[in-house]
């Protein structure tokens, strides 16, 4: 089923995306500006129209809304004075005068309109910061539909937007340009000038473009000296610009290694590109998920995709989990178009800033970056990718704490452009959408050249025959001592980083836990730390018990430090390399053990999920999945899915060459339907299953969460201060007569983080728009006094909940 939500009646972007049809524009009477704002931002700003002022001359009054970043956040109207008229835009910085500050502040004007009578007392602008807005009309619309649904300000949306590199010009440096002053100059005037700055002012002339004083200088043959005596004379005029101190700022990185195969297309990757190419062609805003399972070559269709489009001079974003994870995927952009700019959380300032300059020039034609680049602002965008939009890192767990399917969705919807969420493990969200014909579904259930999905079997961690003393059960060690003899490698799977998870005393039964997050320490054995893996807290690892002085403390639980010294004692002549954030820390870390892995240095590579992701390595012929349930039991309605995600993408790495693969995943609880869904490469199944545990609680997608996190220094002012506004959101709830269910406040499974307490409230409702109000409505007239020194955020459809 195919919806067009172009059709959609004052949607301008609408977000049909998570639970039954979300109305995004539920404002309330007192947001109205906004509402009329965002509507109106389609005739005003989004259309060729003149400016207001130009309409109206009687009432000749133009204001500026400007929104900031620090409290008080605005808006705040302000009069835009004659000489700004036709140089402010919305989408540009202002700077202009906030209360009883002395120094004007930087905010960003969200529209520019005429005023009313009223605004004779307002506050003029002060000084127009940008030259060209940074945003341009949909992006600002974008910018003031996530701080309304995110209930985030204004300001701090913008600042996620443009990049801090791009606000303060990294990179850049200040340039004089030099122009005759036609209005002055005549023959006589030229002719009476001593020699040099005759010669300075005609080669200036005959250029007819700005010149550079040094340029001027090499030009003419002169010195310094004659230039400065017609600036004197006002002959030549100045004018400063802002550039890029070099070219281009760029480390290009080499690529892995890979060669580049075009591949005649597969019957399903044919069929998908022709339905992604048809809502490219047709204009309208659709979303589709390409449901392809691992190794069904879903890159392929994306590049095909992008390539249709290029033609027409168009461009997209393709939105990855952390590149640096996937160099291949990288590397395969970069081969097949001529001009990709690639983000990446390694760029220096510089860099960055360079990048958004090519992508908003329209030099770019595709543009492979995380999260963040969905903002990119690519003048001509005609197609949104999110690879794996399943992956929890395309939520932002700071303010705005936006989610970019959600956003990509939005810009997508607004532009008619299509999104293509592709995946072998949808979310739960995006599943929904395409059973109730919110999104159209491409399948692709089988893998390239008909190669077979690699075989799973599962390990029973209870049954004592099949247990050693260590964390590789009898069945794996077999299995990896035969991948070794054929010459295959190995993938190993433990999600906890470290060497042991707690450090515990035999004697008294004391943890040693993190002073500010209360949380258990993690031993890591390189330089004997104890680290605290919520706010990085690290101490040397005491030799005896802090509480009671024995001599003897123990190492529990299994981190992947530990699971590499057993790997290396159990396979002595295999070479083994370990991926996660703690040996990934440099720059190029990733490259460079996925290289080793590829070229066959490397035989068993063990690691957290970053190994999980979007390799493909043919020579893979055995995945092993240490303990299947350390996600599951985690205090969160998304546990299954993540554990359901997890081992299918991990066992997808495996079976992509002609030598096929097999997968053994140890688990306590092997009866588990996620980990049995998963063990049959069972997607629907899951997926159905899952369903009806969601519908008991309406849980998303089929309803909406929100979560308000207190913290405090003093536990029970933090408390008091939760219960206050538990108080709030009931009453706001009673008063709009709204089924919304509130729960808590309560301590959160992390309750104390770096040094605050912590509390929180969960609101639930199957109308996305009825929580976001009682919320709003809650909070809009809640203030905390400075001496309790409590904050709070909010959290809309939060992806986790600790
Ligand atoms: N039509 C084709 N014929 C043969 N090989 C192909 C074809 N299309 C793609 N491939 C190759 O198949 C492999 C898997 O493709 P790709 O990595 O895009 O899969 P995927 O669907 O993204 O899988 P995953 O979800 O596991 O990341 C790649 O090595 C790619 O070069
Ligand atoms: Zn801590």
């Amino acid at each position: 089923m195919l919806t067009d939500h172009s059709s959609l009646p004052h949607c301008p972007i609408s977000t049909p995306m998570s639970g039954p049809v979300p109305d995004e524009y539920d404002v309330p009477p007192d947001r109205e500006s906004a509402k009329s704002k965002a509507d109106s931002a389609q005739g005003e700003l989004f259309e060729t129209a003149p400016p207001p002022w130009e309409l109206a001359a009687e009432d000749d009054v133009a204001t500026a809304r400007v929104v900031f970043s620090e409290a008080p956040h605005g808006p705040y109207d302000y009069r835009i004075p004659e000489d700004m008229r036709d140089r402010l835009e919305a989408g540009m910085r202002v700077k202009v005068p906030l209360g009883r500050r002395r120094k004007a502040t930087t905010g960003w004007c969200i529209e520019c309109k005429l005023g009313s009578s009223a605004s004779r007392t307002l506050k003029d602008v002060a000084e127009v910061v940008d030259h060209a807005p940074l945003c341009d009309p949909p992006l600002v619309r974008l910018v003031l539909w996530m701080s309304h649904y995110y209930q985030a300000p204004a300001g701090q949306v913008f600042d996620a937007l443009i990049p801090s590199s791009v606000r303060s010009g990294a990179g850049t440096r200040e340039r004089t340009y030099y122009t005759p002053n036609a209005k002055l100059i005549d023959d006589s005037v030229v002719e009476s000038l001593p020699q040099k700055q005759q010669v300075a002012l005609r080669f200036l002339i005959a250029a007819a473009r700005p010149m550079t004083s040094s340029e001027l200088m090499v030009e003419a043959g002169c010195t310094s000296g004659p230039i400065k005596s017609l600036e004197k004379k006002e002959l030549i005029r100045t004018e400063t610009r802002r550039e890029m101190a070099t070219a281009a700022p760029m480390r290009w990185s080499l690529g892995d290694g890979e060669k580049e195969k075009s591949h005649p297309l597969t019957d399903d990757q044919g069929n998908a590109l022709g339905r992604i190419v048809a809502a490219v062609d047709s204009e309208a805003g659709k979303t589709l998920l390409l449901h392809g399972v691992t190794g069904s070559g879903k890159t392929e269709v994306y590049i095909r995709a992008i390539e249709h489009l290029v033609k027409f001079g168009r461009s997209a974003i393709v939105l990855v989990p952390e590149i640096s994870l996937t160099p291949q995927t990288r590397g395969r952009f970069e081969r097949r178009f001529k001009s990709v700019a690639v983000l990446h959380s390694q760029m220096t300032p510089a860099e960055r800033h360079f990048q958004w300059q090519r992508i908003r020039s329209g030099d770019v034609q595709v543009v492979v970056g995380p999260r963040s680049a969905v903002f990119a602002p690519l003048p001509r965008l005609g197609l949104i990718i999110l690879d794996e939009e399943h992956d929890g890192s395309f939520k932002q767990d700071s303010v705005p704490r936006y989610h970019a399917r959600k956003v990509a969705h939005a810009r997508a919807m607004s532009l008619k452009i299509p999104l293509v969420l592709g995946t072998a493990t949808p979310s739960m969200e995006t599943w929904h959408a395409c059973t109730t014909g919110h999104a159209e579904l491409i399948s692709m259930p089988s893998r390239v050249e008909n190669r077979p999905m690699p075989d799973v079997q599962l390990v029973d961690l209870r049954v004592r025959d099949d247990r050693t003393s260590g964390s590789i059960s009898r069945p794996l060690h077999r299995a990896v001592e035969e991948t070794l003899k054929e010459k295959g490698q190995v993938i190993l799977l433990l999600n906890r980083r470290g060497f042991a998870t707690t450090i515990q005393c035999p004697s008294c039964g004391h943890v040693v836990a993190c002073p500010d997050c209360d949380m258990p320490l993690t031993h890591h054995r390189d330089g004997g730390k104890a680290v605290c893996h919520y706010c990085d807290y690290t101490i040397a690892t005491p030799p005896w018990c802090p509480a009671c002085r024995f001599d003897g403390i123990r190492y529990g639980g299994l981190g992947t430090q530990r699971l590499e010294v057993e790997v290396k004692a159990r396979f002595p002549d295999a070479q083994v390399a370990r991926m996660d954030s703690d040996t990934m820390k440099r720059p190029g870390s990733h490259q460079r053990v996925l290289s080793a892995f590829r070229s066959g240095e490397v035989d068993i590579l063990l690691g957290t999920q970053m190994i999980a992701k979007g390799l493909d390595f043919p020579n893979v012929l055995l995945v092993g999945v240490i303990n299947a349930d350390g996600a599951l039991h985690f205090p969160d309605f998304r546990a299954s899915e993540r554990t359901f995600q997890l081992v299918t993408q991990v066992a997808g790495r495996t079976g992509r060459g002609d030598r096929g693969g097999r997968v053994i995943v140890q688990t306590f609880t092997p009866e588990h339907p996620a980990i049995q869904a998963a063990s049959r490469h069972d997607y629907e199944q899951f997926a159905t299953d899952e369903m009806v545990n969601r519908r008991k609680f309406n849980y998303p997608p089929l309803g909406s969460v929100g979560r308000i996190i207190i913290r405090g220094a003093i536990e029970d002012v933090t408390e008091a201060t939760a219960e206050a506004l538990l108080g709030r959101l009931e009453a706001a709830r009673n008063q709009l007569g709204y089924e919304v269910r509130i729960l808590g406040p309560a301590p959160p499974p992390i309750s104390k983080l770096r040094g605050k307490y912590r509390f929180h409230i969960l609101l639930q409702s199957v109308e996305a728009s009825h929580l976001g109000e009682t919320i709003r409505r809650a909070v809009d007239t809640f203030t905390i006094p400075d001496k309790d020194d409590v904050q709070y955020v909010i959290d809309i459809d939060p992806m986790d909940m600790l």
